[in-house]
């Protein structure tokens, strides 16, 4: 099969452009293009732009085995993940089909009481602050609340939330210092490069909080129903135990995937509400009219429907995984370009949830098209924040729930309001995240 040459965009107009504002430059390129798959020229490296729905299908879908985690950001990130859930292969695969049911529907339904009452009370943590008038840092206060309840419903005992929090930091940490190595990765590891020595310290920490949990859950017998157990009772194809190295790098990769993400998405979510403050009326209102009097949880969150809209909506406008990368085994053809091999290929959820040919005004913040009678026209694979196909996310439901708990939890309690006048822009890391600190002042809505 061949196909034509990928139109390159210039080392001129892209690699000045990228390094100032790389998300408006990004956004101009596929306006530009249209969804083509084109080829970015950033000197020594020249990945490949992927963004049209069936593109984005052929690449992390139905040509999966050929498009790998490899190359570009997983290779750094296997020296933190290692082998397993994180990355790909056979390890992959076995951790994959492992978890699958401990993310499925029914299972996140039977932790949910669990999960409520972790959140509520991380979120009473929020009361010094409300009482003593004092801003929090929305991304600090949503990463502690997030990994209160990952170690609760995840983890089980064995992890304090200091630990918790700490695993947290290093992989945040490790996130942030492998920002060189992402823009640089035909740097081979043997050459240092700034960030290195804070990487490999969060890798360290990560093995020094997990090893001895792991470790000790297996002397333990590992009866519970917690992930950690549930790996450590594992088999496999021989009917081996899993060794406690693969055990702990699928305990990182769990963490590192939700933690980060849905903590960002969820500083989104203030800024969001007061920039939209008809959107914001909107939440209240359902909130108030589902929870009332009642301390929110699991039977109200089939109800809270627009709030459920409002975070798909802001996963399509601020989508966190906004670039997922790919290395191409062999030679292939996408959208009718030639990808060679050993190619970087970029899908792009940020491009894909821009284009006007799919979405009415895609950059207007409008929750109504997740609405019921607008969803049924979407066309397929045109909403991709959890990506698609092999790696798809595991706990995209999970986070749906989770967020929607915590908004039920803190609105019921607060008016939360941005602290600060000056619009919040959006920052291309390894996530998309808002640039700087955000802050928030929660007040209470009714008398204490
Ligand atoms: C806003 C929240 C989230 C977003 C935007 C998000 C996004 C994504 C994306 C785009 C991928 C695909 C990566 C790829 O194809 O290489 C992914 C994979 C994954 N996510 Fe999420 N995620 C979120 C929350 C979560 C949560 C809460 C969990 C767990 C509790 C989780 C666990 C995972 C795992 C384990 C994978 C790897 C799956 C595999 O490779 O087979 N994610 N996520």
């Amino acid at each position: 099969m061949r196909g034509r040459k990928a139109r390159r965009i210039p080392i001129h107009r892209t690699l000045p452009a990228l390094a100032r504002d790389p998300l408006r430059a990004f956004a101009a390129i596929g306006r530009d293009t249209g969804g083509e798959v084109v080829q970015l020229n950033l000197g020594l490296h020249r990945p490949y732009l992927v963004s049209r729905p069936e593109d984005m299908q052929h690449v992390l879908r139905d040509r999966a085995d050929n498009y790998t985690r490899d190359g570009m950001l997983w290779k750094p990130l296997r020296r933190l993940f290692g082998n397993g859930l994180g990355m790909d292969g056979p390890d992959w695969a076995r951790s994959r089909q492992l978890m699958l049911p401990v993310f499925s529907a029914r299972n996140v339904a039977t932790i949910m009481g669990e999960l409520t009452a972790a959140l509520t009370e991380a979120v009473d943590e929020l009361d010094p602050y409300a009482r003593a008038e004092e801003p929090i840092d929305t991304r600090l206060e949503m990463t502690r609340i997030i990994h209160r309840a990952l170690i609760r419903v995840f983890i089980g005992k064995g992890m304090s939330t200091e630990d918790a929090d700490r695993l947290g930091h290093a992989v945040t940490g490790g996130f942030t210092s492998i920002g060189p190595r992402l823009l640089l990765p035909f740097v081979p590891d043997s050459v240092p490069l700034p960030g290195d020595g804070a990487f490999m310290r969060a890798v360290r920490q990560a093995d020094a909080i997990v090893t001895p949990i792991v470790r000790q859950r297996k002397r333990e017998g590992a009866t519970g129903d917690d992930l950690v157990s549930l790996l450590c009772r594992a088999r496999d194809e021989n009917g081996d135990p899993l060794d406690e190295e693969l055990v702990r790098n699928d305990v990182v990769a769990m963490f590192a995937g939700a933690s980060e993400t849905s903590a960002v998405a969820l500083t989104w979510l203030w800024i969001l509400l007061n920039d939209h403050p008809e959107v914001a009326d909107r939440v209240y209102d359902e909130v108030d009219r589902v929870v009332g009097d009642e301390p929110p949880g699991p039977a109200h969150v089939p109800k809270l429907v627009y709030t459920k809209q409002v975070l798909q909506e802001l996963l399509r406008l601020y989508p966190v995984g906004w670039i997922i990368p790919r290395f191409a085994q062999e030679a292939d053809v996408v959208g009718g370009v030639e990808i060679p091999a050993g190619s970087t290929v970029l899908a792009s959820p940020y491009l894909t949830h821009r284009m006007e040919r799919y979405w009415e005004r895609p950059y207007d913040f409008d929750p109504d098209r997740f609405g019921p009678e607008r969803s049924g026209r979407r066309a397929p694979s045109s909403y991709v924040p959890f990506g698609l196909g092999a790696h798809q996310c595991l706990g995209s439901h999970f986070f749906l729930v989770e967020a929607q708990l915590i908004v039920a939890i803190v609105l019921s309690r607060y008016r939360v309001r941005l602290r600060g006048a000056a619009p919040v822009v959006p920052q291309a890391a390894a996530t998309l995240r808002p640039r700087g600190k955000v802050e928030v002042m929660l007040s209470y809505r009714s008398p204490q």
